[in-house]
């Protein structure tokens, strides 16, 4: 009998994920590996892996594990590295629930954008602290077939480009990468989302996922944009001194950000463990070639 690999699948308003919970980071989780698992005709289908490992035994973790007890290795659906994913925290640390390694309460997760804390709450939600915007100075243009907008730069840890559109369907099949020029502000490339307003505190997005094409949503996405529809509002709680809080309605879901005057950025939504399995490991080395 071959060997097995468990698995979960998870979701945060519909930015789904192969869970694979591997504390002692035995697994070879190669680019190959993850690129398999997510595919949604072959494989088990998701948007990325959530890679479950213990902080000490993973090199790019192992400064944390004072701090934070589990690490967030996640991975893109076609294999790459991000630095941050703000969904995917929520699922891992409701996977964390699920498998008894933790209470409803708070906790800290080790990512490679630092060590965040999550708060699960008693109805179900789950926030977390993304820490704070960055907005690199600079005009960037984001265009789609014969239509341009001007976006701002956002990085939530990882790379955003914000575009406020007049209708997403403008944000045409999203089949591909849409183009951000200059690329050289974004060398590692970037997510791109498209913003309408819907009301006072309140816009839709679509997203183009660096990596993973075009998701049913983002979480670092969604606080990109909602710090930029505040800028572009002129609401600076740094200046104002009160929190200012967004709904951002995505098409998987709502999502709910707060900016606080110190500019940490709370980010609240659902997360939920739909399935768990086990992989052939043999169909993995095979899928892998
Ligand atoms: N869906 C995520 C973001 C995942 C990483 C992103 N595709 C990147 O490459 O930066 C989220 O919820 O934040």
């Amino acid at each position: 009998m071959s060997t097995r690999i468990a698995f979960l699948k998870g979701h945060g308003t519909e930015n789904d994920f192969v869970i694979v919970p591997d504390p002692e980071n035995a697994l070879d989780l190669s680019p190959a590996a993850v690129a398999a698992l997510c595919d949604r005709r072959a494989g088990i289908g998701g948007d990325g892996v959530l890679h479950v490992v213990r902080s000490a035994a993973h090199p790019e973790a192992r400064e944390m594990a004072a701090e934070a007890e589990w690490f967030m290795d996640y991975r893109n659906g076609d294999g790459s590295v991000a630095e941050m994913c703000g969904n995917g925290v929520r699922v891992f640390a409701r996977y964390l629930q699920h498998a008894g390694h933790v209470a409803e309460g708070d906790l800290t997760i080790a990512t490679r954008a630092g060590v965040r804390t999550v708060h699960i709450a008693k109805d179900g939600d789950v926030t977390v602290g993304m820490g704070r915007a960055r907005l690199p100075e600079g005009d960037v243009t984001v265009t789609v077939g014969e239509r341009s907008w001007p976006a701002r730069n956002v990085n939530m840890g990882n790379p955003h480009a914000v575009a406020f559109v007049a209708d997403l369907a403008h944000a045409g099949d999203l089949y591909s990468a849409p183009p951000v020029s200059p690329a050289t502000a974004y060398p590692d490339g970037v997510n791109v989302e498209f913003v309408v307003d819907r009301g006072p505190r309140h816009v839709a997005m679509r997203v183009h996922e660096r990596g993973s094409g075009e998701t049913r949503s983002c979480g670092t996405g969604a606080c990109a944009v909602a710090v930029a529809t505040a800028r572009r509002d002129g609401t600076d709680p740094a200046v104002t001194g009160t929190p200012a809080t967004y709904t951002v309605d995505v098409p998987g879901g709502r999502l709910v950000i707060t900016e606080r005057p110190d500019g940490e950025i709370e980010m609240t939504g659902p997360a939920v463990i739909v399935a768990e399995g086990e992989i052939d490991a043999e169909w993995l080395a095979h899928a892998v070639g």
